[in-house]
This record gives structure tokens, C-alpha cells and sequence, in this order.
């Protein structure tokens, strides 16, 4: 097995390009015990999930955790699947298509952008292999998640350097940066809750449910919780909310750790012994609908909340492929291309130099 990967053969005629690679999750290639099984071990095998030491956990995760949790995720993942497969590789295929929409219009032919799944497919390594394979000698990595996790945003870049640790050509490469308090996100959120309000009603109490993380991970320095309250705190002042009208949450606990509190669950709970005639609930940490957000959050969150006596609950989408969001992302996404559209320029830089020294001998009278 060769050390790198083979590379094209080098040619200053083929124009080079930048490559936009767009990271979530991912998920399995099917709602099956059997899909479910292999992409759950690649997730839970990554040490930026699981911090326990690698051979307690391999033990756990192979002899418990993978014999039992693949028919349950399967099951859930049956819930929301659609046509098209998992509604995150769905939305997250069209988001990269959308921006590449926007974005190519202002940069043509020189973008190449594309989306990868962190597990699952499609891999990171096959789009950056295919990425290069259209000579992009530029890369820009965009982890979706707007708040900073390592066991998301970093994983993403572990993942992206194990590729080109392989590579003997590697691209200049930018990995954008968490977006929990940049306009162009909170005003996206902000107009998804007053679209959803206008078509729908207004709640008298709006829950913001982020994914949680172990409670260790803050304690150890990682700023997925402050990013989650500021995010939280902007969306409410954006929206003209006060204190005791909103409540951050965290959900999707996993294992027996404590995780960053109040769980959502126990959230639900309280919020529905209040009486109040109606709740909205929106995933701000989830740019695009997910098991967690659809099963878990839209479906399973809403019968506990009517079980514990809840009167109204009204699941609110994450922003998909809203037009305001595809906007704001691209911009997010242009700002990083900073300096490198220099394709074109360079070659008309390079002519016009030639250009300005065949006129200066020209007027000398001087030949070349
Ligand atoms: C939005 C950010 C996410 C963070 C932070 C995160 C941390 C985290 N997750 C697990 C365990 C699981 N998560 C699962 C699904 C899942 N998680 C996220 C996002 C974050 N996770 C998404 C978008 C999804 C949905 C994937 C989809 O296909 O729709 C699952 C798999 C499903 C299941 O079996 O329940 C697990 C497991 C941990 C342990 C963790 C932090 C340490
Ligand atoms: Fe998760
Ligand atoms: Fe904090």
C-alpha cells in the first residue's frame, strides 16, 4: 500500500480552483440495524466523542453499546426517513448546492463547492480526493455547527488532516470558524421564528434546544456551553424576548456522565406543569433537520410534553435551505476566500505586466 495517494500529473495550463467542502454528521446509508451498526462504530470510535480510555470503551462499545443501540437508532431513524435518504445528507446536499448558487455567480469557475459527512458517506476523504482531482490547490473546510464542539468541529479537522497527511500535494486550507453570534446566523434563526409565528401563531414561551455535551468537556475547557448561551441570548434579543420568555436547554444525553444541564427533557417537564397555552421549540444548534431535531425534538419531545399535561407544542425547523440562510452562509463562506480568487488575476496580472514592459519598450523605440 503506497504511503500517499497517487496525484495527477502537475500542469501550470490547468487552471487551478478552490475547493468549498461543507461538513456535518452524517449519517447511515439506510434506517437498518445493519446501516446503523457500522456508521455507530466509526462515530463512537472517534476519540473526540468518547474520551473514556480506548480499551475500557472498546470493550463497552463493542460488547454492549453495538449489539443493542443499532435496532433502537434504526427504529428512530425509520421515523424520519425520506425518499431521498436521511433528511441531514438531504439538507446538507442542498445547501451546498444553493451556495454554490450564490457564490458562483460572484466567483465563476473558479469554486468547486461540495459537501462531506464527518461518518458515513460521503466521506470527507472521498470529496477532498475528488476536490483535487479538479486541482483545487485551495480548500476551505466549513464545519456546520455554529457552536464550537470538540467532539464536532475538531473531529472535523482531525478528519480533514488524516486526508492530507496522505497527500503529497496539499491544499492551502482554511477551516472557517464556529458562527454562534455572527449577524448573518442569528438574523437567519430570528426571521425562522417570526416566519413560523406569523404562519402559525405565537407561543408564550420559546425553548432553544441545543445538543448537549458531557458536563467534563466545559470543565475542561471546551466553549461549546458559553457559545450555546451566547447564541441563545442574541437569538432572544434579536427576537425581543426577555428573561422568564425563553429558556436554553441541552438534549440528546448519551451514557451515564452528567451532561451540560438543564436537559431539555426535564425543561419539557416543567414548562408543561405551567399551564402555559402554548410552547414553540426551535434547535438552533442544528443548521439542518436531523434524527435529533425531527424524532427526538419534533416528535418524542412533543408526547412527553402533552403526556405531562402540556397544552399547545409547536416544533419550529431548523434553517434548511431558507433563502436568508443560504445568503448569510455565503457570505460567512466569501469572507474566508479573502485573497485566494487568484486564478484569473494572476494569469491577467502576469499578461498585463508583459503588456505594460512591450509598451514601455515600445515607446523607447527599443525592440523586445
Ligand atoms: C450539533 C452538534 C452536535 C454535538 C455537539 C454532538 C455531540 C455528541 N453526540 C453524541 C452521540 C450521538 N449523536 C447522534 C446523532 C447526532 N448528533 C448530532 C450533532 C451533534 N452531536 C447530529 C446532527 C446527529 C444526527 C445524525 C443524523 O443522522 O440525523 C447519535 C446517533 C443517533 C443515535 O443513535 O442516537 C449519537 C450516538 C455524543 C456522544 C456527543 C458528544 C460527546
Ligand atoms: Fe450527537
Ligand atoms: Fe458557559
Amino acid at each position: 500500500m503506497p504511503r500517499f495517494y497517487a496525484e495527477p500529473d502537475f500542469s501550470h495550463a490547468n487552471p487551478s480552483k478552490i475547493g468549498v467542502l461543507l461538513v456535518n454528521l452524517g449519517s447511515p446509508d439506510a434506517p437498518t440495524a445493519k446501516a446503523v451498526r457500522p456508521y455507530l462504530k466509526q462515530f463512537l470510535s472517534d476519540p473526540r466523542v468518547v474520551e473514556i480510555p480506548k480499551p475500557i470503551w472498546w470493550c463497552i462499545l463493542n460488547v454492549i453499546i453495538l449489539n443493542v443501540r443499532p435496532k433502537k437508532s434504526a427504529a428512530k431513524y425509520a421515523s424520519i426517513w425520506t425518499k431521498e435518504g436521511s433528511p441531514l445528507r438531504v439538507w446538507t446536499e442542498k445547501q451546498a448546492k444553493l451556495v454554490k448558487g450564490t457564490l458562483g455567480e460572484q466567483f465563476k469557475g473558479e469554486l468547486v463547492v461540495d459537501y462531506a459527512m464527518r461518518y458515513g458517506n460521503p466521506s470527507i476523504e472521498q470529496q477532498i480526493l475528488k476536490m483535487k482531482a479538479q486541482n483545487c490547490q485551495h480548500l476551505v473546510v466549513v464545519p456546520m455547527y455554529p457552536q464550537y464542539a470538540a467532539s464536532t468541529s475538531a473531529s472535523v479537522f482531525d478528519e480533514v488532516a488524516r486526508v492530507l497527511q496522505k497527500s503529497r500535494f496539499q491544499p492551502a486550507l482554511r477551516v472557517m470558524a464556529p458562527f454562534y453570534d455572527e449577524a448573518a446566523y442569528i438574523e437567519a434563526l430570528a426571521h425562522g421564528v417570526r416566519e413560523h409565528w406569523r404562519v402559525n401563531g405565537r407561543g408564550e414561551h420559546l425553548l432553544m434546544s441545543f445538543h448537549g455535551v458531557p458536563k467534563y468537556t466545559l470543565e475542561k475547557g471546551d466553549p461549546y456551553h458559553c457559545h450555546a448561551y451566547k447564541t441563545g441570548r442574541l437569538l432572544a434579543e434579536n427576537l425581543g424576548l426577555v428573561a422568564g420568555q425563553y429558556t436554553v436547554a441541552f438534549q440528546s444525553r448519551f451514557g451515564k456522565a452528567e451532561w451540560l444541564q438543564p436537559y431539555t427533557s426535564d425543561v419539557l417537564h416543567k414548562l408543561a406543569k405551567q399551564k402555559i397555552p402554548r410552547l414553540d421549540v426551535i434547535c438552533p444548534g442544528f443548521v439542518a433537520d436531523c434524527l435529533e431535531t425531527l424524532e427526538e425534538i419534533a416528535m418524542e419531545g412533543r408526547d412527553d410534553y402533552l403526556a405531562a399535561g402540556g397544552a399547545q407544542y409547536s416544533y419550529i425547523p431548523c434553517l434548511n435551505d431558507q433563502e436568508q440562510w443560504i445568503s448569510g452562509l455565503s457570505t460567512l463562506i466569501s469572507r474566508e476566500l479573502t485573497g485566494w480568487l487568484t486564478n484569473g488575476k494572476c494569469s491577467k496580472n502576469e499578461k498585463s505586466v508583459l503588456e505594460q514592459r512591450d509598451a514601455r519598450f515600445r515607446s523607447l523605440g527599443l525592440q523586445k
